[in-house]
């Protein structure tokens, strides 16, 4: 079997201590993914931690630099599997310099209200991970 390429991503939120808003980001790249929304974030390099790489491409996408709370732990071995290339790992962050653009591969931007989290087209792998982190801040409030 083939090993999975590691993504890691960021669920951004407005408030760690408090999460109410969520970050989605528009892909407007590849053509197949483009419209569909995600979370930041992207492919670990060979000599990297999961945590570095999270860092550089937050920086990279959206221009700012977050501080990370707790990992979103998945049922794939602690990951989300996403494909049969993909497994990704997530991390809950905050916003801790800057204001996030959409610098990279992202047309637009969306702090998502509570409630609201499931109202834009999010890629299909990542729509059980919408579900979790719903269903914890849902405990956290
Ligand atoms: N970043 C990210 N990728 C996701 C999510 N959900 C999901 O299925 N994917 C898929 C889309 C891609 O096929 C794959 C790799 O992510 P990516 O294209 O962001 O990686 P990258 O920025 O390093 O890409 P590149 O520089 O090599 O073009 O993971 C998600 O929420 N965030």
């Amino acid at each position: 079997m083939i090993t999975p390429v590691l993504v890691v991503a960021a669920a951004i939120v407005d408030d760690l201590d408090d999460p109410r808003e969520l970050l989605a980001a528009r892909r407007a790249v590849p053509a197949r993914l483009a419209g569909r929304w995600e979370f930041p974030g992207g492919k670990v390099d060979g000599d990297e931690s999961p945590e570095d790489a999270l860092h550089r491409e937050i920086r990279e996408e959206l221009g700012v630099r977050i501080g990370l709370g707790d990992e979103v732990v998945g049922p794939d071995d602690g990951g989300w599997r996403l494909s049969e290339d993909y497994v990704m790992r997530i991390w809950l962050a905050e916003v801790v310099e800057g204001t996030p653009e959409p610098l990279v591969e992202h047309d637009e931007l969306r702090w998502l209200a509570p409630h609201q989290w499931h109202d834009v087209p999010w890629l299909d792998a990542d729509v059980r991970i919408v579900d979790r982190l719903a269903s914890l801040s849902v405990r956290l409030s």
